[in-house]
């Protein structure tokens, strides 16, 4: 489903941040990518949505080379990868049912059929109440969910997700990680970077921990594996 062929990755100002990374993803797994500070996590999750390129090496979803795909069709990929980042990046002046309707409308869908999808997105993670609602009226978890709706309304394959509860406490972020659950269960594949040691060890998955752009671990229900 997702994988890495020996890839490279050096940024522009000569940060090696990727440095031979081999790995294979399957369809339906719930993956947290680990490590230090200045790993290579955010690259890592980076490359997989095409927000960067890798200097070497290649990287297949699903049966797309994203090294053989045109500029004009990385929004045909962006269909199936659904993406939560830590700062929510709601648009604030639009309330809740735009900020997810605006991923839909974007491939240009029948008003009806947008107005039934944003409704169940919302349904499922329990903010159908909150459809009206700005962004600045919203916790922090509320945001959080409305941004994983916004993530999930197009049934992506693949739900990324980049520290999606680090600007959150602790109780809202075991809610965050019980819709990640749910989506996952639907069959969606998820990738989470995370430093959340309490999370990983309780909630148990594959963990990728990448340490100076390396792979150094690989373990189905690992541990995080590092103090914080
Ligand atoms: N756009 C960029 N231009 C130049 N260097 C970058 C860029 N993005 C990241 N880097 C560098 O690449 C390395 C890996 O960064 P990355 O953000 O992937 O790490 P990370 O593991 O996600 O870190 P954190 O846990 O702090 O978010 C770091 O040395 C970082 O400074």
């Amino acid at each position: 489903m997702i994988l890495m062929k020996d890839v490279y990755k050096t940024y522009d100002n000569g940060v090696t941040a990727l440095n031979g990374v081999n790995v294979d993803i399957e369809q339906g797994e719930f993956v947290y990518i680990v490590g230090p500070s200045g790993a290579g996590k955010s690259t890592f999750i980076k490359l997989i949505y095409r927000e960067e390129k890798p200097t070497k090496g290649s990287i297949i979803i699903g049966d797309t080379d994203l090294g053989d795909i045109k500029e004009r069709k990385v929004p045909y990929i962006r269909r199936d990868i659904g993406v939560v980042f830590q700062d929510f990046k709601l648009l604030p002046k639009m309330s809740v049912y735009e900020n997810v309707a605006f991923a839909l409308e974007v491939i240009e869908e029948s008003p009806k059929s947008i107005r039934k999808q944003v409704m169940e997105v919302l349904e499922v993670v329990g903010l159908k109440n909150k459809a009206r609602s700005l962004p600045s009226e919203l916790s922090g978890g509320e945001q959080q969910r409305v941004s994983i709706a916004r993530a999930i309304v197009n049934h992506p394959k693949i739900v990324i997700a980049d520290e999606p509860t680090g600007n959150l406490d602790p109780d809202t972020s075991w809610g965050i990680m019980k819709t990640f659950e749910e989506i996952n269960a639907r069959g969606t594949t998820i990738i989470m970077a995370t430093h959340s040691k309490e999370i990983v060890n309780t909630i148990k998955k594959r963990v990728i921990a990448i340490e100076g752009g390396m792979i150094v671990r690989d373990e189905q229900r690992g541990e995080y594996g590092y103090e914080i």
